[in-house]
């Protein structure tokens, strides 16, 4: 572990490169040739200061149109740490985190947010690690009748905005069984929808599958007052054909709520949710949670590592890609923040007419070898000399 942790990348970059320099390596890094900052009002700013966590603005272009109006909304992304010890009693827990995201929320209404998303499982420690049920388990809640949902649903309204938030869910139709699962609220405040996480983990301490089973809701986009809107849940986000499907039922922003730590997918963090934006011609907004997590009982993956108390440091770094390959620098990898981002949903179909990725997917050449390759008697394409 080197004894240098770096906080936050954008950061550094400024405070250590002449202006001409750090223009070029930005454009490089984000592909971004205008500085691309989104001032943000002092009310949202102030309540960000008063209450201990970043705020960062910026925001995407698009080319004006002649036949359409540009379709400019404003994108909340909330990464955030727990905020009093997993020992402490469960409905304590959810309401110190609830807390600290409501005034988050807050602060996103303040920055003309028009919609927002939380972290994975926002409302508990990331306690699949452990393998214990009890009492993580009872973390978990209705989707549309839960607690937490009906709280949010009022926050929704109140400052009409769209808000998604991933869960543990009680799947109380179906034997009271759990799912992890993201819940999106409309801006008039009505629960609109779930997702549930396509691709569960089986790596490192994201012990899940012990939880809850892969997802059965396929690939749902929800057309709100602001776009089309999907969420890919976070280990979905190593999966082309996830973030593809979501792509071909329409969705403009499709969200990327997960929880992950530094040493296991980092390197990956950056490129994967913006290989989706360019490859589906959509925008990703991937959100990381932050800070290290203890548990109470020592627990091990069967990963050679020796039995520890601890999970993390989340490595937090949520940021925003683009259709066309630009992203927004990331939030730090250390605090709570909440990323501004104002985009055109017009760019998503320029960058479509543009690269003719949709054009050229070829779906259905696709749709023959994957089901060949489900096959039980699939037999690889392979030629070697005879
Ligand atoms: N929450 C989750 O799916 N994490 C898996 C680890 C990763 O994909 O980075």
């Amino acid at each position: 572990m080197s004894a240098f942790e770096l906080k936050n990348l954008n950061d550094c970059l400024e405070k250590h490169l002449p202006p001409d320099e750090l223009k070029e390596v930005k454009r490089i890094l984000y592909g971004v040739e205008e500085d691309q900052t989104l001032e943000l009002p002092t009310s949202a700013k102030d309540i960000a200061e008063q209450n201990g966590f970043d705020i960062k603005g910026y925001r995407f272009t698009a080319r004006e149109e002649q036949t359409r109006k540009r379709r400019i909304v404003r994108v909340g992304a909330i990464q955030n740490s727990i905020v009093i010890p997993t020992t402490a009693p469960i409905e304590k827990q959810r309401e110190a985190i609830w807390n600290k995201v409501k005034t988050m929320i807050k602060a996103a209404a303040e920055a003309g947010c028009n919609i927002v998303c939380t972290q994975e499982a926002w409302t508990m420690p990331f306690a699949f690690c452990t393998r214990e049920k009890f009492p993580w388990c009872e973390f978990a809640e209705e989707a549309e009748n839960g607690p937490t949902t009906k709280m949010l649903a009022e926050l929704a309204k109140a400052y009409n905005m769209v808000i998604i938030h991933s869960i543990l869910e009680r799947d109380m139709e179906h034997g009271e069984t759990i799912w992890n699962t993201a819940v999106v609220i409309s801006n008039s405040g009505r629960y609109l929808g779930k997702h549930r996480k396509n691709h569960i983990p089986r790596v490192g301490d994201f012990n899940e599958s012990t939880y809850y089973m892969e997802g059965n809701t396929g690939h749902p986009v929800f057309e709100t007052e602001f776009g089309k809107l999907a969420v890919n849940i976070c280990y979905g986000r190593h999966h082309p054909q996830n973030w593809m499907m979501f792509g071909l039922n329409g969705a403009e922003i499709v969200f990327n709520p997960s929880a992950t730590i530094g040493r296991l997918s980092e390197p990956l963090w950056s490129i994967e949710a913006r290989n989706a934006a360019i490859a589906n011609s959509y925008f990703t907004v991937p959100i990381n949670r932050v800070g290290t997590e203890q548990f109470p009982n020592e627990y091990t993956s069967g990963d050679g590592n020796k039995a520890h108390k601890e999970f993390g440091p989340f490595y937090g770094s949520s940021y925003v890609a683009a259709p066309d390959g630009s992203r927004t620098p990331s939030l730090s990898r250390d605090k709570d923040g909440l990323l501004v981002v104002e985009l055109d949903l017009n760019l998503c179909r320029q960058m479509k007419d543009f690269w003719g990725f949709r054009m050229t997917q070829r779906v259905p050449l696709y749709a023959e070898s994957f089901k060949k390759a489900s096959e039980h008697d699939f037999k690889p394409q392979i030629i070697k000399e005879t």
